[in-house]
């Protein structure tokens, strides 16, 4: 073991450069590290002032490397003779107006040696992207560079445009601290492939967090600059901060001191408290389409967790489950040694746009290990124990009160792409049926319409009509009331699409039309229905979607012959929908109500993939805080109507969290949200369904073909919840994201109890012996018992939870992204 008090930092680099892009003098940063200005440097051509020009920015900067920068108006190269192995490059970008220029037209590529590290790339888009608002930003890569070859680093101006930097860091870095070889497969989630990182892939890191605390600067990383940012931005509910402690943490060979510096692994959130048993999540936007790295950093601090399988749990990554048995002391060995794990994801791109999907990572404690005794061999494999005498679940929450620490270090990686560089630079180009953003005026035969051909595609209709062979009745799926919408076939049949024809006679019409438009190429996620592109000539009004090859939600529920969904898939089903109307209300811009959630407009892809579907009724929601409705003429579908918006004419999401409880129903019971021709109390399901859940008689009016398959506890939990979502006063219904998480929550007490072998035909009727208390509340839940709290409730609550905060808290974090976009 190392001491990890010494003063020497743990990792001296063999290289470290520091370029001070159109400075002609050596200046010093903030953190006093000093920069060579980059007009004579060794490292730049010698031509440097005639093939590009230095400028200083029209606003007054006053850090180095942000107040000069170098503008590229054509292809330029500096060159960087380090040693071999593996380098972490990060470049400054500060983007502003420098000289006459103007910011938002620069777009270039950038390759490193083999790579393509940026393609057509924006820093002044990116810089407007980013929550919290930020002014400059820092991109970091690790290249490896081989033996004797020189570090070229390219800046490639787009067509009609121009490259920038600010400033240049080149930084060596142990040679296996992320390049690990073949010795060391990483599991890649949701198959049983390995994965290895050799010398070939260029790495992006997109996060590297220090869980639990604050800012780690550059200065305290342990010699190599990194910089480690405090996770709050990322956390899904803001649970398990706990104290920082000081404890001295013994590295190890397998983890050495330059790993992470000593204050990551003391400050940290860990997973429970009293009774309750803490969800740990964060959701890191990515784009689709790549590899990504995690790696998750852990140490055990808490005196009183000293054996294995005192603390076990779960870690999922994007849902899935990426480590069962998760135990800390277990990989280290013993308290105070850290140890780190790594995880690979593909997130998949399935519309082809590599658009933002939030990565999921998530740990739950697993209820089913209790320690060994102290004595106890050290065996490699959990041990699985059923000590009858003990509930299991009271094991975990004892050893979890006052929290351990566990750290979690997402770091941000990402993989690569090794491509030819004229490839690259080629493919940057849009297709040739996109119209592209300069072109929005060149359609002859649109009648004038401000329609956004820039978000989405603008089909003729020559294309629509022999995609659907003149509107042939045998291609049409389904009607709505915009009209109808037929299946076909565009790009040659290589893509399926749905395309919506409004009827001339609808009484929907452009507005909607426009709405759609508008509201939906703005938004992209997987739980919401792509549109691709629309067509408007002749005075046709047609919107062109991903197809939907398993169609809506209600025609697996009823009124069709389909083989019924089972109960696990109709869960995920509606977990899906609940992220897709959580993306509408906390993930765009601005809130987006849908106002028309019902199992109609809910639709399933291939893969079982919930998707919203039908946005000519959204209203995108207040803009300041002091407004929190939106007043509005009433509208939406029968049976699935808040009453409350009905009554008030005021809209807000709790409107669609109301709608989404019948829908929940309608999934549990498998029947429509009015059926006319029951009993009174019977026709509306809303008012059925929550009478029945008060009577504690929702079991009767269960869907038959699931009845023997949910277990109680899965019920109870998903009754509760579509009961809350249905209350009277929309600020008693809870928020999407605590409708979300209650549904998770539901999933996970169904596979406990599957696990335990209960819950699968194992009879719907009382909790047999075995299954969770069904006290264990989840706390990321609403209140089970009485009304649910308010949204002023939980804002409460979690500025509370802010406030008692202490200075130093951590689990960390590092996300890396494949590179190549
Ligand atoms: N993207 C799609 N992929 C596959 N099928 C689709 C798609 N979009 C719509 N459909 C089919 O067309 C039907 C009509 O859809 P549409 O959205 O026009 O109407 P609706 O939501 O059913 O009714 P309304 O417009 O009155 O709300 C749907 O019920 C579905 O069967």
């Amino acid at each position: 073991a190392v001491d990890d008090n010494s003063p020497w930092l743990p990792y001296t680099p063999t290289d470290y450069i520091l370029l001070d892009c159109g400075s002609s003098s050596n200046t010093t940063d903030a953190s006093l590290r000093s920069w060579d200005g980059d007009v004579r440097s060794q490292f730049s051509p010698s031509n440097i002032e005639n093939t590009s020009s230095n400028a200083t920015s029209s606003k007054s900067v006053i850090q180095v490397p942000y107040k000069t920068s170098r503008i590229f108006h054509s292809q330029f190269t500096y060159s960087f003779p380090v040693s071999a192995g593996p380098k972490f490059i990060r470049l400054y970008f500060y983007p502003v107006n420098y000289s006459e220029l103007d910011i938002t037209n620069s777009f270039f590529s950038l390759t490193s040696n083999d790579y393509t590290l940026l393609n057509n790339f924006s820093a002044f888009l990116t810089v407007s992207a980013m929550k919290p608002a930020v002014a400059s930003l820092i991109k970091e890569f690790i290249v490896n560079v081989r033996d004797n070859q020189i570090l070229n680093i390219t800046f490639w101006p787009s067509p009609n445009s121009y490259a920038f930097v600010n400033g240049i860091e080149v930084v060596s870095m142990p040679e296996n601290l992320y390049i690990r070889g073949n010795d060391h497969p990483i599991p890649q989630v949701s198959d049983n492939q390995r994965f290895y990182i050799d010398y070939n892939p260029a790495l992006e890191t997109l996060y590297r967090l220090n869980v639990g605390g604050n800012e780690v600067s550059i200065t305290n990383d342990t010699g190599m600059f990194r910089l480690w940012s405090p996770d709050d931005d990322y956390t899904y509910e803001d649970y398990g901060f706990t104290p920082h402690r000081d404890v001295a943490i013994r590295y190890r060979q397998e983890t050495p001191p330059y790993t992470a510096p000593k204050i990551i692994y003391t400050t940290r959130r860990t997973m429970g408290n009293d009774s309750l048993r803490y969800n740990l999540t964060w959701k890191f936007p990515v784009d689709s389409g790549f590899y990504y790295l995690l790696r998750l950093h852990f140490c055990e601090i808490q005196l009183e967790v000293t054996l294995k399988n005192q603390r076990v749990f779960i870690i999922y990554i994007n849902n899935q489950t990426a480590q069962r048995g998760a135990d800390v002391i277990q990989w280290s060995g013993g308290t105070r040694i850290p140890v780190f794990k790594d995880y690979v994801i593909m997130v998949t791109d399935p519309d082809g746009r590599q658009s933002k999907q939030d990565l999921w990572l998530a740990m739950y404690p697993e209820l089913d290990f209790r320690p060994d005794p102290p004595s106890g061999p050290f065996t490699l494999s959990p041990q699985k124990k059923n000590n009858k005498e003990t509930p299991r679940w009271a094991v975990i929450i004892g050893t979890v009160v006052g929290g351990g620490s566990v750290l979690v270090l997402i770091l941000g990686f990402l993989i690569f792409r090794r491509r030819r560089r004229v490839k690259a630079l080629g493919s940057t180009q849009p297709k040739s049926s996109w119209v592209p953003l300069s072109d929005r005026s060149k359609s002859t035969k649109t009648s004038g319409s401000s329609l956004p051909s820039d978000l989405c595609r603008r089909f003729s209709l020559e294309e629509i009509t022999s995609a659907t062979c003149n509107f042939d009745d045998n291609f049409v799926i389904g009607a709505g009331g915009f009209g109808n919408v037929y299946k076909g076939h565009i790009d040659n049949g290589a893509t399926t699409v749905a395309i919506k024809r409004l009827n001339p006679s609808s009484n929907q019409g452009a507005r909607e039309f426009q709405t759609e438009i508008g509201m939906l190429s703005k938004l992209r996620h997987l739980h919401l229905v792509s549109l691709i592109g629309y067509c408007n000539d002749n005075r046709e009004m047609i919107l062109i979607y991903d197809y939907m090859a398993r169609g809506t939600l209600r025609d697996h529920l009823y009124k069709s012959k389909k083989q019924p969904i089972p109960w696990k898939q109709r869960l995920q089903i509606c977990i899906g929908t609940a992220r897709g109307l959580h993306y509408l209300h906390t993930g765009a811009k601005r809130t987006t109500i849908h106002r028309d959630v019902k199992s109609t407009n809910i639709l399933l892809d291939e893969k079982w993939v919930a998707k919203i579907s039908d946005f000519g009724l959204s209203k995108l929601g207040p803009i300041d805080a002091g407004h929190n409705h939106v007043s509005t003429t009433v509208k939406g579908s029968f049976g699935y109507l808040d009453p409350e918006y009905y009554k008030r004419q005021q809209l807000t999401e709790k409107s669609d969290v109301y709608s989404f409880g019948v829908v929940l129903f309608e999934v549990l019971c498998a029947r429509p949200a009015i059926i006319l021709d029951l009993p009174e109390d019977q026709v509306n399901l809303a008012e059925w369904a929550r009478h029945c859940y008060k009577n504690g008689t929702l079991d009767q009016i269960v869907d038959p073909n699931i009845r023997e398959e949910i277990a109680p506890e899965c019920l109870k939990k998903f009754g509760e919840l579509g009961d809350s979502c249905l209350r009277e006063n929309g600020f008693k219904r809870p928020g999407i994201n605590n409708v979300l998480w209650g549904l998770e929550f539901s999933l996970q007490l169904q596979e406990e109890a599957e696990m335990k072998g209960q819950g699968d035909g194992g009879g719907g009727g009382g909790g047999g012996g075995g299954l969770l208390p069904v006290a264990l509340a989840s706390p990321l839940t609403p209140p089970l018992h009485g009304e649910s709290m308010t949204d002023n409730d939980e804002n409460v609550l979690r500025s509370m939870t802010n406030s008692d905060k202490l200075k130093n808290m951590t689990l960390f974090s590092e996300i890396m992204n494949p590179m190549g976009r």
